[in-house]
């Protein structure tokens, strides 16, 4: 019998799971949202083959039910749940950026025909709602999975299959340690990030041509602080142990740095930021961690219309496929830096010979 599943808010990123499981699987998939426009924008795009606004009837009739909405609607969701009497089994997961919340909250089920994994696959973008939604958005992002102990080895292993073509790499964690890590690299920099920016802001006011001068260094760095505020404020506050730790540290440690500069301790400084370079460029290392890294190629291009298509087009004419692009500095007539990501060594290394022979300038990150 065909699989059903209920994806429970129809955003980025329930859109994009919904879209993904969809176009892989022959799971009958419904989706559950408050938002009538996205439901509607769901039906016309296909994005599920049923949508519902009644969400207690709807995650009745399913084997497997996707909580996708803000991480503080996930937790009442779950609530909900609880006093609901299913007579089939279920497995329940979500999506949530926070795990802590959304466990306690899952301590709350005692119906035995529930089983509750909790889930937060670590990719996404800047962007929100269904339109952003893309079936690929997760392909080699790192998916966490927190099992509970209504959860047997075979429910971990039907949501895996159900999974399964999102492409991405399961990694189990408990509750505390994935919320201590993803503040550590996640949730603390979009706090970082958004204060650089008010610093900025605050600063244009003498110096107005501000704006203007932010290069490279600066719109790498603040990038994530276009990201959606809402979904952030959800976070910081159902991480707000580890967020109040991170600050203190960080505090603590722009304190000690201050005194450093104030006192021009030049080797102490340059120690400090070597450190940092050391640690930056491993993370990049092809044979470190479990998240998987691309192999990277920098191409400078010229700001002239055609220039990235001519790149592709030289390496498509080899039959070697990107699996990335992005264009890291690009400003009016002057040289831009691209970066193009390849799955294997073999492609980088083939790639920057035939680009060079055509006269590029590029650089291979070791
Ligand atoms: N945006 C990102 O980069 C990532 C987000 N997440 C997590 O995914 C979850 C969803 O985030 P996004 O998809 O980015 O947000 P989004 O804003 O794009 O989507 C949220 C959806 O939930 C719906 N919703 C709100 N209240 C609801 C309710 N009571 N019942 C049903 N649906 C409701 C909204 O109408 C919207 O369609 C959050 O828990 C977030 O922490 C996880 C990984 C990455
Ligand atoms: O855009 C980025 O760099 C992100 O960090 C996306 C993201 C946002 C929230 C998550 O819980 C996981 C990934």
């Amino acid at each position: 019998m065909e699989q059903k599943v209920l994806v429970a808010g129809l955003g980025l990123i329930g859109g994009s799971l919904a879209l993904n499981i969809k176009k892989n699987t022959n799971a009958f998939v419904y989706g559950y949202d408050t938002n009538p426009s996205t439901l509607e924008y769901s039906r016309m795009n296909g994005i599920t083959d049923a949508v519902s606004t009644d969400f207690e009837e709807v995650i009745q009739k399913v084997d497997i039910c996707i909580l996708a909405a803000p991480v503080s609607v996930t937790v009442d969701l779950i609530h909900q749940i609880s006093h609901i009497a299913f007579e089939n089994k279920i497995i329940i997961t979500d999506v949530s950026s926070v795990k802590g919340p959304v466990m306690e909250a899952a301590l709350s089920i005692t119906n035995p025909n529930i089983s509750f994994i909790g889930g937060h696959p670590m990719a996404g973008s800047h962007k929100k709602g269904i339109q952003a939604s893309k079936g690929h958005l997760f392909e080699n992002a790192i998916y966490v999975l927190t099992p509970t102990e209504s959860s047997t080895s075979n429910d971990i292993n039907d949501l895996k299959t159900l999974l399964f073509h999102t492409k991405s790499k399961f990694l189990i964690l408990d509750a505390d340690e994935h919320d201590e890590m993803t503040g550590v690299i996640s949730h603390f920099p979009h706090l970082i990030a958004s204060s650089l920016v008010h610093q900025a802001k605050s600063w244009q006011k003498k110096h107005p041509y501000i704006p203007k001068l932010a290069a490279g260094g600066f719109r790498d760095i603040t990038r994530i602080a276009s990201s959606n505020p809402s979904m952030w404020k959800d976070i910081f506050f159902l991480n707000k142990d580890k967020m109040s730790t991170l600050l203190a540290d960080w505090i603590k440690e722009m304190t000690e740095i201050k005194e450093l500069i104030d006192s021009g301790e030049n080797e102490k400084i340059q120690k400090y930021l070597e450190e940092a370079k050391d640690f930056r460029d491993g993370l990049d290392s092809k044979k470190k961690g479990v998240i998987p890294s691309f192999y990277d190629l920098y191409v400078d291009i010229f700001d002239q219309p055609g220039a990235l298509l001519k790149v592709i087009e030289i390496l498509a004419n080899q039959a070697i496929s990107i699996n990335n692009i992005e264009i890291l500095e690009i400003r009016e007539g002057i040289t831009g830096v691209l970066r193009l990501s390849f799955q294997d060594k073999n492609d980088q290394v083939v790639s920057n010979a035939i680009l060079k022979r055509n006269g590029y300038e590029t650089m291979i990150e070791e």
